[in-house]
């Protein structure tokens, strides 16, 4: 643990910008970054349509607590920004047009949509509904699955969804330790919080509409995202519940014959005890323990060669947010988790 009264005030911060900061996995950063003791929030942008207006204005939680007005994003600001990384929190295709330009200018980006997490351009069609424009920039892109990343990510941030976040985090422990059976195809149920869908007001999404639904049934853009990080088909199936924050993610698999309960738990305490934002359960996750923090939290039951994994996150946090902040503090060589605590460092 680091007190970050220590954290010398003569060190030069890393300048930071926030697009899409009205929305809300951009206001989760904004506060993320006030709260980072290595990084400076200097600017916050919206929509090109917007007036510039107080964030605390957007969201009166910020008030008297991060001072930051968000103003109109237009590309031609570029050239007079005074920043060391952007953090995108944009629809994909926004992302994907405004990041060359980032990266022409020397700006690191962390991108948390969609945009550069596929590797094959030609998915994007069929499950993003684009041509992508600049497949050349896919290569390039380090997809970070905070704990299952090997090297520093280059300056090309590609962060995760947030179901696959969660599911990914479930499984990869059994598919790296090939304790799955060799045909087997895991099949996730996972139900995601109404903030998943964004700010932007929707019919499907108002209160009076959403009770628990399922969605996207085989063609949801994360599939694909689940089947590159497992190297595996999968039946991922979404589903919308009435709640703000949150996914809890539920597979299940089979296991070769023979695995024991000690061979499952020695393969998720293996990848996960030196990572401190992953939590193993005695007890089945919740996703009212995780909203509002940066963990993920799993349990799994076994009976036989039947496996059941659950696994909870925060969507806008470790699903999107706070992944982007530890993303950006390994890139630029700071305690991966800082920030993520109200300011104090584990
Ligand atoms: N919500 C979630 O749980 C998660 C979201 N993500 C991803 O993060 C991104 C943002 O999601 P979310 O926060 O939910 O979205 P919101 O709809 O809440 O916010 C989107 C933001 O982008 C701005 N924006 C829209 N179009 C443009 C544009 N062309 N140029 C500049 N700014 C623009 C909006 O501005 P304005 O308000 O002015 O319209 C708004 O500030 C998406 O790619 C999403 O897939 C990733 C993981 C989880
Ligand atoms: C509830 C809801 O609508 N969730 C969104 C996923 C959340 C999100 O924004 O997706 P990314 O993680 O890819 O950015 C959806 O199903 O499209």
């Amino acid at each position: 643990m680091v007190n970050m009264s220590l954290v010398s005030s003569s060190e030069q911060k890393i300048r930071s910008a926030v697009l899409g900061a009205a929305g809300y996995s951009g206001a989760e950063l904004c506060a993320l970054l006030a709260a980072n003791p290595y990084f400076s929030l200097d600017y916050a942008f919206a929509s090109g349509g917007r007036t510039a207006e107080p964030l605390s204005q957007l969201y009166p939680r910020f008030t008297n607590a991060i001072d930051i007005v968000v103003e109109p994003w237009q590309d031609e600001r570029i050239s007079s920004l005074q920043i060391d990384v952007a953090f995108l929190a944009l629809p994909h295709e926004a992302s994907e047009a405004v990041t060359p330009l980032l990266l022409a200018a020397g700006i690191v980006v962390v991108d948390l949509s969609g945009a550069f997490r596929l590797k094959q351009a030609d998915l994007y069609p069929k499950y993003y509904g684009y041509q992508h424009q600049h497949p050349e920039l896919l290569a390039n892109a380090d997809y970070c699955l905070m704990e299952w990343l090997s090297e520093v990510p280059g300056d090309l941030i590609s962060v995760p969804g947030c179901y696959p976040t969660a599911c990914s985090l479930a499984l990869l422990p059994l598919i790296k330790n090939e304790l799955l059976a060799e045909h087997n195809i895991p099949v996730i149920n996972a139900t995601s919080g109404v903030s998943g869908a964004g700010r932007k007001a929707a019919l499907s999404t108002s209160f009076c509409e959403v009770g628990l639904n399922a969605y996207g049934f085989f063609g949801h853009r994360h599939r694909p995202e689940i089947e590159q990080n497992l190297r595996r088909k999968v039946v991922f199936t979404p589903h919308l519940g009435n709640f703000k924050r949150g996914i809890l993610a539920t597979s299940v698999v089979t296991l070769k014959a023979g695995i024991t309960p000690e061979q499952v738990k020695q393969a998720f305490t293996e990848a996960y005890q030196h990572k401190p934002l992953v939590r193993l359960l005695s007890q089945s996750p919740n996703v009212a323990n995780v909203a509002g923090t940066p963990y993920c939290d799993i349990y799994w039951q076994q009976d036989g060669e039947q496996l059941v994994v659950v696994s909870a996150i925060d969507n806008l946090l470790k699903g999107a947010a706070a992944q982007a902040m530890q993303a950006a503090n390994v890139r630029f060589g700071k305690p991966e988790t800082a920030g993520l605590f109200s300011g104090v460092v584990v």
